[in-house]
């Protein structure tokens, strides 16, 4: 961090902002707090209100981080949050073309909300600043910055999975969006498999080139690297935290709740990304096929409610309360439930306790920029007595955690034989499985990984 510190105050730009003594239920926000808490410096982006006029200003300090968020007014909400960056960005960077719903409108307010977050943060940096702009709502940023004379090294993150560029290229006007990324100094993804794809789209579809040194060139003739940066969480606090729930009210209800059950847990937004029906459907499965394990095991899945919006997500939601009560028709008995099924958000630091206790994770996305759940999970385990994480092969933490039962979600019998696996894992073999992954987290945490990209978009 030393390098970029030396050159100046560090502003991160994103759609979510974590406030402080927010809940925070997604990643990049949960991230973003713990890299910002360790540097310091301005976190600009969205304040999550919608109000009569894009542009209201909100100030908040806190320590060493100042917040500045902005309004968004219904429509630009709408167009920009809801309607392209949700409904047509979001499917597309997950693999869905067929919930690609593209609308020209939604587009052009998406780059009117670009512009106005560009004309907001020129008024607010200065020349040293370094800015760290994340996500795919805000992909033309750095553009809009540029062309308003904006001259400091500017990096990206793409929190998402970036797909291949034969998927990129359905996208009606892609290249005048994606070819922008060129504006940035240096564009970070989770994995090799997206920088992959960044770099055939960049080479094969759009005209760009690869100059000597590993620099990607657009089709403008500007040029930027590109390099993978997997995210992660917080170590030692996440270990501590996990440590300190054992002391809880609400571990101690839940332990008593479960009358010595197994718990396998699940912690996701309701996202259609996240591989939920699939999930339910499996855990369906190992219960027609496993009837010895009925009463011995209680799945908890716990899933907030996200952009409730945009017309998916609510669909997807009602597919999930049919499922949940399906598989609870099914097999409940009156003392046993199988499925405990929660929309509701909780604190971070109760989560630990939940995973903790939890003897299976339950981490099957169909696609996931990284998921730090999984991360979260293994971090929080009792070094004695570690649980199983069974993990899809499509999420961005596969490619470092090989230590997990990996699958493939769409194959309910595959995830049932894994989760009976897990079940029974001897200790020794859970044990060997946990130091491996936790070598990894303690190594690559989310400093790491904020010093790892700041370093390079500052050399
Ligand atoms: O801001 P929301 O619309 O409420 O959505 C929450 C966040 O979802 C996505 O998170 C991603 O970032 C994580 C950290 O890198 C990663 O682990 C996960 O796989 C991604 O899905 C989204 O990319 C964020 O912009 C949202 O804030
Ligand atoms: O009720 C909840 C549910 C989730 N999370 C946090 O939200 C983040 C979810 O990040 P992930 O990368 O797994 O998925 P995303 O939601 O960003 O797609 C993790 O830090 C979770 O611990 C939370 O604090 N409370």
């Amino acid at each position: 961090m030393t390098g970029a510190k030396a050159q100046g105050r560090l502003v991160v730009v994103s759609n979510r902002v974590a406030l402080p003594k927010q809940t925070a239920t997604g990643g990049l926000a949960s991230a973003m707090r713990a890299a910002m808490r360790e540097r310091g410096g301005l976190w600009f982006g969205w304040s999550g209100k919608i109000g009569s006029d894009t542009g209201r200003l909100r100030r908040v300090r806190d320590d060493t981080v100042e917040y500045v968020t902005l309004d968004l007014s219904r429509l630009d909400h709408d167009q920009f949050y809801a309607g392209f960056a949700n409904r047509a960005l979001w499917p597309l960077l997950h693999y869905r073309p067929d919930l690609v719903d593209y609308r020209r409108e939604q587009l052009e307010g998406y780059l009117r909300v670009n512009a106005l977050f560009a004309d907001h943060l020129v008024q607010m940096l200065e020349p040293d600043d370094v800015i760290w702009v994340h996500d795919y709502h805000l992909i033309p940023l750095a553009a809009r910055l540029r062309a308003r004379g904006v001259k400091n090294r500017i990096g990206f993150f793409l929190h998402t999975p970036l797909p291949a560029a034969a998927l990129l290229i359905g996208l009606p006007r892609h290249q005048a969006l994606f070819e922008t990324l060129s504006a940035y100094d240096l564009v970070g993804l989770h994995t090799a498999r997206d920088l992959r794809a960044l770099e055939d789209y960049f080479l094969h579809e759009i005209g760009g080139a690869m100059r000597p040194g590993g620099r990607l060139r657009g089709p403008d003739g500007r040029s930027f690297r590109a390099a993978v940066f997997p995210i992660s969480i917080d170590t030692a606090q996440v270990v501590q935290s996990a440590r300190e729930a054992t002391h809880l009210d609400e571990i101690a209800q839940l332990e008593t709740s479960l009358q010595d059950r197994a718990l396998i847990i699940g912690v996701d937004r309701l996202d259609y990304s996240k591989g939920l029906p699939e999930r339910f459907r499996a855990y369906d499965h190992l219960l027609e096929h496993r009837p010895d394990l009925h009463r011995r095991i209680s799945f908890l899945q716990i899933a907030p409610p996200s952009r409730g919006s945009v017309p998916e997500y609510r669909q997807i939601r009602r597919e999930l309360e049919r499922l949940a009560g399906h598989i609870n028709g099914k097999y409940a008995a009156p003392d046993w439930v199988p499925i405990r099924y929660v929309n509701q958000s909780f604190p971070h630091s109760l989560l630990t306790g939940y995973y903790r206790t939890a003897r299976v994770a339950l981490i099957t996305p169909l696609r996931d920029g990284m998921n730090l759940v999984a991360k979260e999970y293994v971090a929080c385990q009792d070094p004695k007595n570690p649980g199983v994480l069974v993990l899809s092969r499509f999420a961005g933490a596969a490619a470092e955690l090989g230590d997990a039962l990996l699958v493939n979600p769409a194959d309910p019998a595959e995830l049932a034989d894994a989760l009976g696996r897990a079940l029974t894992m001897p200790l020794r073999e859970r044990r060997q499985r946990w130091r491996a992954m936790m070598d990894v987290l303690e190594k690559q945490d989310i400093d790491a990984w904020s010093k790892a990209f700041l370093e390079r978009l500052t050399s």
